[in-house]
């Protein structure tokens, strides 16, 4: 999806303007302690330079979902993000309220305010189309307090909710830093003149890849793709490969073997998809680790294996772009870390630009040191999914609507 018709911080003026900014500081979290400031570091360049140009900034952001235990207030950020800026960042522990309202309209051009998650909010758990977001008390209430609304949000831009697409209708609304580096790096992929392009996926979210795989078909994007994981042993089988007992067992009671059907019918439309030639496996009764063909596997699968690692990295090697997205195998034990690493190595050693995507990977990349030779890691878990799969993202929508109707672009 391209730029086109939606507006960034260089189509407004931001000199003593009161901005508000959707920021995704949802972080994995053990109690009130933050335990990743990956998601709040992300946002640091769009904050400074709204700072620099004389803004003053309200933070408006989620974290978890009510009812999950990461479900908690923004306390523990607001004090992260003073110490990544270099200055205070005041914190309300209110959204709309009255404290919210007065320390809102109290802010001084180089101040930033971090309000509390907004899913606080019951109205902001509730996704509808952005008309009616515009009508709710928190886009009513907040709206007029401010000149111009920034959305940084590129991990949650997949959710219709108020903070989203609400705001937007009712204010000038424009793009983030992070949000446009998002959204430049990935339109990178549904480029047609950068190829050929690889994609490499694993991981264990099987539904979510296929329809990323649907996609990629249906627009002819990927001149190939590698599978890893959990995908790679459905393609096997949708192939006709017996896996052997515990495996076949395993991906029965993980629901898997239900998308054999469709994954049948990817192939036979023609899809360019590699499977492994080898896993590394293990022997849960003796303990031992092995390498073997896919056709004679006796052990749990775990990991691929070195001629695959060794035949993907060559397709790897002639690419302009490689996206990879979920690991190779499960990584978190370290004896079955190889494949993932060798793979990530091998994109980032290729001259291609690389698109990365997951949690895992990015720790990965972080494990081997190359982060400098990385062209993009997604911020994104369910919006980087829905972006992949070729679904409209909301909050994109809903800037384009923005930006024709206060006229910021041409
Ligand atoms: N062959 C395999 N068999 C079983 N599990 C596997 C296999 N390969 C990978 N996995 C599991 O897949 C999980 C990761 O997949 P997922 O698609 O969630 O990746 P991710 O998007 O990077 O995760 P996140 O961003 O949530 O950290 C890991 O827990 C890993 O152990
Ligand atoms: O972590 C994410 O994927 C985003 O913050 C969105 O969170 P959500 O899935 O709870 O909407």
């Amino acid at each position: 999806m391209p730029l086109e018709g939606m507006a960034t911080l260089d189509d407004v003026n931001l000199e003593g303007k009161k901005v508000l900014v959707r920021v995704d500081f949802n972080s994995p979290v053990s109690g009130e302690e933050l335990l990743d400031d990956s998601r709040i570091r992300a946002h640091v360049p769009t904050i400074k330079e709204l700072l620099d140009k004389g803004a003053s900034i309200v933070l408006i952001s989620h974290q978890g979902r009510p009812g999950e235990p990461d479900f908690i207030t923004l306390e523990p950020h607001a004090a992260k993000l003073s110490k990544l800026l270099g200055q205070t960042v005041q914190f309300v522990d209110d959204v709309m309220g009255p404290e919210a309202r007065k320390r809102i309209k109290s802010l001084k051009p180089g101040e930033v305010l971090l309000l509390d998650n907004v899913r606080f909010l019951a109205e902001e758990n509730i996704n509808a189309p952005p008309e009616r977001q515009a009508e709710t008390y928190l886009v009513r209430r907040l709206a007029k307090l401010f000149d111009l609304y920034v959305n940084d949000a590129f991990a949650t831009a997949h959710r219709s909710q108020p903070s989203i697409v609400g705001f937007p209708m009712v204010l000038p609304g424009v793009m983030g830093r992070l949000m446009q580096r998002e959204v430049e790096a990935l339109s990178k992929i549904f480029n047609p003149k950068e190829s050929p392009k690889v994609f490499v996926l694993g991981g264990g979210k099987v539904p979510d890849s296929l329809s990323i795989i649907e996609n990629i078909i249906q627009n002819k994007v990927a001149d190939r793709i590698l599978t890893t994981g959990l995908l790679s042993e459905l393609f096997l089988v949708a192939k006709g490969i017996d896996l052997g007992d515990k495996n076949m067992k395993f991906l029965e009671r993980k629901g898997i073997l239900s998308l054999v059907p469709k994954a049948r019918r990817l192939l036979l439309m023609g899809a360019p998809i590699d499977v492994p030639v080898d896993y590394v496996t293990l022997d849960e009764e003796t303990g031992e680790v092995k390498v073997e063909p896919v056709y004679n596997l006796t052990g749990v699968i775990r990991d691929i294996g070195p001629a695959t690692v060794k035949m993907y990295s060559e397709l790897i090697k002639e690419a302009k772009i490689v996206v990879m997205r979920g690991p190779a195998g499960v990584m978190e034990d370290p004896r079955f870390r190889t494949g993932t690493k060798e793979l990530v190595r091998a994109a980032l050693e290729s001259g291609a630009f690389t698109i990365f995507g997951g949690g895992h990977l990015t720790a990965v990349i972080e494990e081997l040191g190359m982060k400098e030779r990385v062209g993009h890691i997604s911020t994104g878990g369910g919006a980087l999914l829905a972006f992949l799969s070729g679904k409209e993202l909301p909050a994109l929508s809903a800037l384009k609507v923005s930006a024709s109707k206060f006229g910021l672009v041409k």
